[in-house]
């Protein structure tokens, strides 16, 4: 069968003009996706994760028919996005956290009833639908409420069930968690899990939330500066980064970057009083690298982090 997401060397540039001086213009282009090959196959569910600027969202709006690729070829659930965009808005559904796809003013259920209406669902088909994802997204209290008046939690509950109404083989998910409280984002999670089970949908996602990744996704994608840096499991990529450990010491002054041997200076805050170290435990430990320190600095206080994405992204990147 053929995949859902097919990018064959995709690229986007964008062309930035700023004014250097008062007359003077400058030109420069951002690469934002430079070079990306992978393939979705039906029912995965793929995490795409990557640092602020990494060109998550530019991947995002080529291959759902938002932007045109500058280069190489997208096709998603075997359409070109861009020519054939009507075609393929009957096989994806798409959520962007930041954007909304629902009517202001309209109560919710009324979208629900439009949007079915605009992708042709006989009444009774859509009404049962509707029925099913009003229970699974608990939003029976919200049916009357306009759009506006929701919270960001009812609200994004109401855009993932816009967006599953015609039950799409591929569902988009950009950030879909982000502004949510725990709980709000425990029951999208679990939502998606059961909808994936029951409906075989294959899902991409992109996030900041690791936790996302862990709950929802078998397959990590991770894209940095516009390219592919990491393609493989979860436990996989854990695996990788589990090796690299965060030392955050405090100094009782400012301090330059440290040159700590056998560890990685990857941060500084408060004029260099807080710094992070990243060392492998195959090669250190972090009662040695805090005696490297020690040795340079005073110490007020330490602690041993969890690895965040851009950590992640960075790991990967330092060994392509
Ligand atoms: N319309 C645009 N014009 C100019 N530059 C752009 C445009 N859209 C994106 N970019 C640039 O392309 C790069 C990739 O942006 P993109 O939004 O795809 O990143 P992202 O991984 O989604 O980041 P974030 O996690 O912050 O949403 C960035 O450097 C961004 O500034």
């Amino acid at each position: 069968m053929a995949p859902i997401i097919e990018l064959n060397e995709v690229r986007r540039n964008f062309v930035v003009r700023a004014r250097a001086g008062r007359l003077r213009r400058t030109k420069r282009v951002v690469h934002a996706v430079d070079g990306i090959t992978a393939a979705v196959a039906a029912g995965e569910a793929c995490g795409y994760i990557g640092a602020n600027g990494a060109g998550k969202s530019t991947t995002i709006k080529m291959l759902t028919g938002i932007l045109v690729p500058s280069g190489g070829s997208v096709r998603t659930c075997g359409f070109d996005p861009v020519p054939e965009r009507r075609a393929l808005a009957r096989h994806i559904g798409v959520v962007f956290g930041q954007r909304s796809q629902l009517w202001w003013d309209l109560p919710l259920g009324e979208s629900f009833r439009v949007l079915a209406a605009i992708h042709r669902i006989p009444p009774g088909v859509a009404g049962t639908r509707i029925d099913q994802l009003v229970e699974g997204l608990d939003l029976a209290p919200f049916l009357d409420t306009p759009v506006r008046q929701l919270s960001l939690g009812e609200r994004m509950r109401g855009e993932v069930a816009a967006a599953l109404v015609h039950r799409p083989k591929l569902l988009v998910l950009d950030e879909p968690t982000i502004g949510l409280d725990m709980i709000s984002k425990e029951r999208l999670r679990q939502f998606l899990v059961a909808e994936r089970r029951s409906e075989g949908t294959t899902l991409l996602l992109t996030t900041h939330d690791m936790s996302d990744i862990e709950r929802l996704c078998d397959r990590v994608l991770v894209v940095d500066q516009g390219r592919l840096v990491y393609d493989g499991t979860l436990p996989g990529l854990a695996q990788r980064v589990a090796m690299q450990r965060v030392l955050v010491v405090d100094l009782l002054a400012e301090h330059p970057p440290l040159q700590i041997e056998g560890a990685e200076h990857i941060g500084s805050e408060l004029n260099g009083v807080r710094q992070r170290l990243s060392f492998s435990p195959e090669e250190n430990t972090a009662a040695r690298v805090l005696a490297a320190v020690s040795s340079q600095v005073e110490v007020r206080d330490l602690t041993l982090e969890e690895p965040a994405i851009e950590d992640i992204v960075r790991t990967l990147y330092s060994r392509q």
